[in-house]
Parts: structure tokens; C-alpha cells; sequence
């Protein structure tokens, strides 16, 4: 199932400021790093992608590969509904509910995915183990230090394995460990669905052919293109 989501010139506005300007780009199977400097507009961008905010003018197209016997391949346009269910978001700041622990808080997010019920315990148990919080299961949200919060965001997005994952500042406040074990469950999840990760942490770009990276200063779009580009990129528009 290959998706595309494509922007054509898209505008965005709060009150009388422009936060995003004709932006034209396309997002693709594989991750797509999106950086700037502070208050360039990626936030914004990663908003209007979810369905979160919606443009003042241009579209958001979200399409899918169909391969039919009969009328072979084609590309089928799917609704904001459609999309909504595909979605695993991620906020900057993510907060949840603060006065639930995580094991309920995780339960709680995986029923309003859909996850079956007989696999939602078992699927919880693992991320909670492989994550490092296992033991910490029982505390309520409002407790956790930064990089803990980080973590059950993290999870809460990618929980349902969703074809469009949409991550604000993932890294942030991460340790090594927790880093490694969420890089790895990206990669992994890379491979069959539009990842779109915003970061100010040049270290944190894997620079594998399969990455793209979106550039973007001033509510404008500079760039749109393989990850390779990274160096040239910040040479020519400035370093983050
Ligand atoms: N509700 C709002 N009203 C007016 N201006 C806003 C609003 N929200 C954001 N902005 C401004 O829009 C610009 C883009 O903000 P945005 O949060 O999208 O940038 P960002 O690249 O994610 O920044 P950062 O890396 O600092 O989080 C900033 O200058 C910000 O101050």
C-alpha cells in the first residue's frame, strides 16, 4: 500500500500572521526530516499534515496505490476520515492525560485506534518492555521526567504501526537507550509507511537513501529533496 501525500501551494495564517507561505512538496514511503531554525514554521507544516490545522488556501492531497484486477493500477484519493485512522501524531510539548498512568493511558489510546481487544494488552506489554518503562507502568503522566513523557508520545503514536506517523521533535530529552530503541522502531516502520519527523538535532538525520529532507525558513519551503543533500542544504540556507 504506497501513500502520497502532496501539498500544492498551501497558505496558512493565524490572525494577520503568515506562518506558512505556497508550500509545494511531496511526502513519500521512507522518512522525510523536516528542519529550520527556531520558529521557521515546521510545527505549523506538521500540523496541516495531520489534519490538525487546515490551510487558508491550496490542498493537502493524501492518495493511495490501488492494484485492481480489473482496472489495474491507480491512485485513489483518500478522505480526511480515511486519513484521520492512518495518522500517529506526536505533538511538540506532547502532554496526554496527565492524571492517568501509562499502562491506562496507553489502553486507553489503543481501544480509540481500534487496536483489537485481545491484542491491546500484549502489545502494550511489549512496547512497555522494550522501551524501559515497564516498571514505571503504574505511574500517572504528571510524574514523569521529560525524556519518560517523550517516551509514552512516542508509543501512543506508533502504537497502531499507522501508515502516516507525524513526530514533532521526537528526540528531544531522549537518552541513548530510549534514542537507539525508537530509531530502530522507525526504521522499521520506514519501510511501509510516510514518516515525517521535525528536528532541530542534525545528528539525529540517518542519512539512508531511502530519507528525504524538507528545509524550510520563514513559513517558505527552500527545499524538498534526498537527504544527501543535508550539507549543501545548510550551506546554502543556513545552518539551524
Ligand atoms: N497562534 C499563533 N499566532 C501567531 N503566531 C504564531 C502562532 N503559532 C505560531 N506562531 C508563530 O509562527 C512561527 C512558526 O511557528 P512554528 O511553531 O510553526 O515554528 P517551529 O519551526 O516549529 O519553531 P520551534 O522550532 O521553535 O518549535 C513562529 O514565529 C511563531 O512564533
Amino acid at each position: 500500500m504506497s501513500l502520497r501525500i502532496a501539498l500544492n501551494d498551501v497558505a496558512y495564517s493565524q490572525g494577520t500572521t503568515k506562518l506558512i507561505n505556497d508550500a509545494t512538496c511531496t511526502f513519500t514511503t521512507g522518512i522525510t526530516y523536516v528542519v529550520g531554525r527556531n520558529g521557521a514554521g515546521k510545527s505549523s507544516l506538521l500540523k496541516l499534515i495531520a489534519t490538525a490545522a487546515r490551510p487558508d488556501q491550496g490542498n493537502i492531497i493524501y492518495t493511495q496505490l490501488i492494484r485492481d484486477d480489473q482496472a489495474g493500477m491507480y491512485r485513489k484519493q483518500l478522505s480526511v476520515e480515511e486519513i484521520r485512522t492512518m495518522i500517529g501524531f506526536m505533538p511538540q510539548h506532547f502532554r496526554g492525560h496527565s492524571d492517568m498512568t501509562i499502562e491506562r493511558y496507553l489502553t486507553y489510546i489503543a481501544y480509540h485506534k481500534g487496536i483489537p481487544y485481545r491484542l491491546v494488552k500484549s502489545s502494550i506489554e511489549k512496547w512497555l518492555q522494550e522501551s524501559g518503562l515497564h516498571e514505571l507502568r503504574r505511574r500517572k503522566l504528571r510524574t514523569l521526567s521529560g525524556g519518560q513523557l517523550q517516551s509514552v508520545g512516542l508509543i501512543q503514536a506508533l502504537l497502531n504501526q499507522p501508515r502516516i506517523c507525524i513526530l514533532d521533535e521526537p528526540f528531544e530529552g531522549l537518552d541513548n537507550h530510549e534514542k537507539s530503541f525508537f530509531k530502530h522502531a522507525l526504521n522499521r516502520l520506514a519501510f511501509h509507511s510516510v514518516i515525517i519527523i521535525s528536528t532541530h538535532l542534525l545528528e539525529e538525520i540517518e542519512r539512508s537513501e531511502n530519507n528525504s529532507l524538507v528545509y524550510i525558513d520563514e513559513g517558505t519551503l527552500r527545499y524538498c529533496g534526498g537527504v544527501d543533500e543535508v550539507d549543501n542544504v545548510l550551506e546554502r540556507f543556513g545552518d539551524l
